[in-house]
């Protein structure tokens, strides 16, 4: 028994070892052939001995036994929507009344952000261990969809390092990289099965799985774009202290936790910089391994964001600046 658990821990070890390899560094140093054999004795090990079976085990990367429905999970801070501009126009009078709310027209510094068209979740870590994920819903309520985030291999199910509090919610989005999302239909196609009309709706899709070994095979990605509800636990005393007050530092802090962060999110010096970005983001959308809709245009300081509040859901200190509809192909 002790040298099965201790083998267990040799085996996690050296896989989660091969997924940062693979995953985050991009450079794996074994054949896939020896991974899978390795994932292979980890599995059978926990099918024989579930006592032995870790929350966060890298087994739990392939997906379990499938459910019969999914449980709700209400969000102990609302998830936001945002609200929209489509010009420059209507974008400046965002900025004013930025303005006119702060009493200010001092420069403010802004995080911006490709508005990644996928779908919103929660990923709740208490004391750094992945316990809960859910779908953004009505924003007050969500589906409970855990075993189906736990097969994407980007998220973490353990953080990486001490830094971090006893309890911790990620905002991001799950979306199908367009790479995945032309092989998954044309796999469909071959199939005769029905495809997919856009990577948001393949993704969500793909999520909505009652059968995670569904979803395993779904390629899905995520970025961390946000925090919700942070506090503290019975074994670890980093709570509300543990946040910056920057947004863009927040995103970095989740990216040493192991959580990815879009490469394209900058914080811009003032407001003045947002339209260079959007426009920037705009000519290089195609070249985009990902599908996005606009950009999104934060206010970075988290004290200001709280000073702006929101309004029904949407936050008054962000908005979408969305790019014009896309003519679809009619083919
Ligand atoms: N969809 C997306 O990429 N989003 N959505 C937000 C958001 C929604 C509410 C607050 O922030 N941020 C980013 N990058």
């Amino acid at each position: 028994k002790q040298q099965l658990s201790s083998r267990v821990a040799e085996l996690t070890r050296q896989i989660n070892e091969y997924n940062h390899q693979y995953y985050v560094l991009d450079q794996p140093s074994v054949p896939d052939a020896e991974y899978d054999r390795l994932m292979r004795e980890l599995i059978e090990i926990e099918n024989n001995h579930p006592a032995l079976k870790a929350l966060d085990s890298p087994s739990q990367k392939v997906g379990g036994e499938a459910l019969t429905a999914f449980t709700q999970v209400s969000h102990q801070l609302p998830m936001l929507s945002l609200d929209n501009v489509f010009s420059i126009e209507e974008w400046q009078a965002f900025v004013k009344r930025l303005h006119d709310r702060l009493g200010s027209s001092d420069t403010l510094a802004m995080c911006a952000e490709p508005k990644l068209d996928g779908l919103a979740v929660s990923l709740r870590y208490e004391n750094g261990v992945l316990v809960q994920a859910a779908t953004r819903g009505d924003g007050s309520t969500g589906e409970n969809i855990t075993e189906n985030i736990r097969t994407i291999k980007s998220i973490p199910l353990r953080l990486s390092g001490e830094n971090y509090p006893g309890i911790l919610e990620v905002r991001g989005e799950v979306f199908m990289p367009k790479a995945s999302f032309d092989s998954l239909n044309a796999l469909a196609m071959k199939k005769g099965e029905k495809t997919f009309a856009n990577p948001r709706n393949a993704a969500a899709g793909s999520l909505r799985q009652l059968d995670s070994k569904i979803t395993a095979k779904r390629n899905l990605a995520f970025y961390a774009y946000g925090i919700g509800f942070v506090g503290e636990s019975r074994d670890n005393a980093l709570g509300q202290a543990w946040l910056e007050n920057s947004h863009y530092q927040r995103l970095k802090q989740l990216q040493i936790l192991g959580l990815p962060m879009c490469p394209e999110v900058r914080l811009l010096a003032g407001e003045y910089e947002c339209e260079a970005f959007y426009q920037d983001i705009l000519t290089r959308r195609d070249a985009l391994s990902y599908e996005i809709d606009g950009t999104v245009l934060k206010v970075d300081d988290i004290a200001l964001q709280d000073k702006l509040g929101f309004v029904a859901r949407a936050p008054r200190w962000a908005t979408a600046y969305k790019f014009p509809a896309q003519e679809e192909l009619t083919v």
